[in-house]
């Protein structure tokens, strides 16, 4: 046995070698009674990290959950500590090592993310972890072979003290590095912070961009640092390294989430609900299914059609559709660009075309529900937040927009727009929020145009065409809110919504500034004076 560790501790034998880490070594170990087969970690008393100390202080307190290894036994015989844990199976290492492919698929990061729910037990508990990694998150062993547990809890904290109550205090004083070098958040790696939930949930994100990356994130690729020259350069790197960058290619969630963990306060409650309906509603719009578990290796995509079958339209039926789309007076359709403002607004009457279609837009992502009862805008009712994916409704939103008959149906769908995105706590524009102002756009400008996506998942790079300083994007947006109170018409208003959109996509951030919701606000009033 490797450094005169017993062949027995306590009522356990030891077998077979699992891993060894900087502070101990893993075994396989049998119960000399039952023989219930475990793991069991053992460390020198005097090691000058008691790391089996501090786990055996956070297990008690994670026993329980899904995903938490539990915890047998624990004791000291000789020199020797040792923790008698569940038997796990691989690390996700490990499964990525051996798979041998430059990158993970989507789905198994999907799922990977979809089990941070692991993050929000162990905060829920009052711990941080403080050293995720994918070697300490491993896939349990049949029949748990698709849920993933976290282990490791040797840098683990309790967050919230026991007798105050009271969230740990963040410091300005630099601190010494804890965690690890490829994934352990910038603000605790490179600036010295104390960790806090957002980086455990910063390490997080970094893991799975890293998954879908080939090769791995940029600073993991030159293996550990030997000098502490070559660990400044991987801190430097990573501090560099722009989020836009990193998820290049990549579905806009890792990036957005990236974002999001890296603007969380200090004491902040991530919101983790949130983040696992975002990786859900990716993995549904992929068609993968089952993604819940984490399945290895990863089964065949099933191609499924998402529409319903269409009936097949026989050769006759076709000519009439022809028939009656020539008798078809195209010219007939109103045009919003061109409407004038002959009547004035009846605001105790619903507006014209108002009563046909009710737009109240369904929050609740129930595309069945929502009031019927018509009524004019200015009774639309702020909701109380409900958990809805983004993309969900937005596209539901951009919907309305399309479905829009006069200005001021558009009017209160911006306004949506506007306090949707401002409640959702990201004020990134996503790919559907670029879309919204497509549509909006086409509105706008007429009805009967084609629009040239502003931004898609693939024409990123082409559209953008690279992106612009911060004090670019701040002076035309406010450009942008002063002149959308004076335009003229909807072909004005029209041309600004594309500047809007050209800008803010361009901006490396693309998120919505204060200026910006001005002028989504200035361009919903100004839609009322116009119709
Ligand atoms: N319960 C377990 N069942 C099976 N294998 C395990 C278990 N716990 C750990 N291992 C294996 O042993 C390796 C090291 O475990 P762990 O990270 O807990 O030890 P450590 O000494 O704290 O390591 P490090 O120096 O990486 O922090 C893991 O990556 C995993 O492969």
């Amino acid at each position: 046995m490797s450094n005169n560790i017993p062949r027995r501790l306590g009522n356990y034998w030891l077998d077979e070698l699992l891993g060894s880490g900087y502070s101990g070594s893993i075994f396989r170990a049998y119960n000399v009674y039952t023989g219930d087969c475990v793991a069991l970690k053992v460390q020198d008393v005097n090691h000058e990290c008691p790391t089996n100390r501090y786990e055996e202080y956070i297990y008690p307190l994670l026993q329980g959950a899904e995903g938490m290894p539990t915890l047998w036994a624990s004791g000291v015989q000789g020199k020797w500590h040792y923790l008698v844990i569940s038997l796990l199976g691989a690390s996700l290492e490990n499964i990525y090592r051996k798979s041998g492919k430059r990158a993970m698929d989507l789905r198994s990061v999907c799922s990977i993310a979809i089990q941070i729910t692991r993050l929000q037990t162990m905060h829920n508990r009052e711990v941080l972890h403080r050293d995720i990694q994918l070697g300490n998150c491993v896939v349990g062993r049949p029949p748990n072979e698709t849920t993933i547990y976290m282990i490791d809890f040797g840098f683990s904290k309790r967050y919230i003290d026991p007798y105050s109550r009271r969230h740990i205090p963040d410091s300005k004083v630099k601190r010494e590095f804890l965690g690890n070098y490829w994934f352990t958040s910038v603000g605790v790696h490179c600036k010295g912070k104390v960790p806090s939930r957002r980086d455990d949930l910063e390490a997080a994100a970094l893991m799975f961009i890293h998954l879908l990356t080939p090769g791995g994130l940029p600073w993991t690729r030159n293996g550990v640092p030997k000098t502490e020259e070559q660990h400044r350069r991987i801190k430097c790197a990573k501090e560099a390294a722009r989020p836009e960058d990193l998820c290049r290619g990549m579905p806009s969630e890792f990036e957005e989430f990236l974002r999001y963990c890296r603007r969380l306060k200090f004491s902040d409650q991530p919101d983790y609900e949130r983040w696992i309906d975002e990786f859900r509603e990716l993995a549904r719009e992929n068609g993968f299914t089952d993604i819940d578990k984490f399945i290895w290796p990863p089964p065949p995509l099933q191609l499924r059609s998402l529409d319903p079958p269409r009936p097949a339209v026989t050769p006759s039926e076709m000519e009439n559709v022809l028939h009656d789309l020539a008798k078809l007076k195209l010219n007939n359709r109103p045009i919003l660009a061109e409407r004038t403002n002959n009547c004035p607004p009846q605001l105790d009457k619903p507006p014209q075309g108002f009563e046909k279609k009710t737009e109240v837009i369904d929050l609740s992502g129930d595309a069945s529900g929502g009031s019927t009862e018509p009524g004019p805008p200015k009774k639309m009712i702020l909701r109380t937040p409900v958990r809805v994916k983004k993309a969900t409704r937005l596209e539901k939103l951009r919907l309305s927009v399309l479905d829009a008959t006069n200005n001021v149906m558009l009017s209160s769908v911006i306004a949506e727009f506007s306090i949707f995105l401002k409640e959702t706590g990201s004020k990134t524009l996503t790919r559907e929020g670029f879309a919204f102002l497509d549509a909006l756009y086409k509105q706008l400008a007429d009805p009967s145009v084609f629009a040239q996506p502003m931004r898609t998942r693939s024409s990123v790079e082409e559209a953008s065409g690279g992106s612009q300083p911060a004090h670019v994007k701040l002076g035309v947006v406010a450009r942008l809110r002063r002149e959308v109170a004076t335009a003229q018409s909807n072909r004005m208003l029209a041309k600004l919504v594309a500047d809007f959109g050209v800008v803010t996509n361009k901006s490396s951030t693309r998120t919505i500034t204060k200026d910006g919701f001005a002028f989504l606000d200035g361009l919903a009033a100004r839609l009322k004076m116009l119709q």
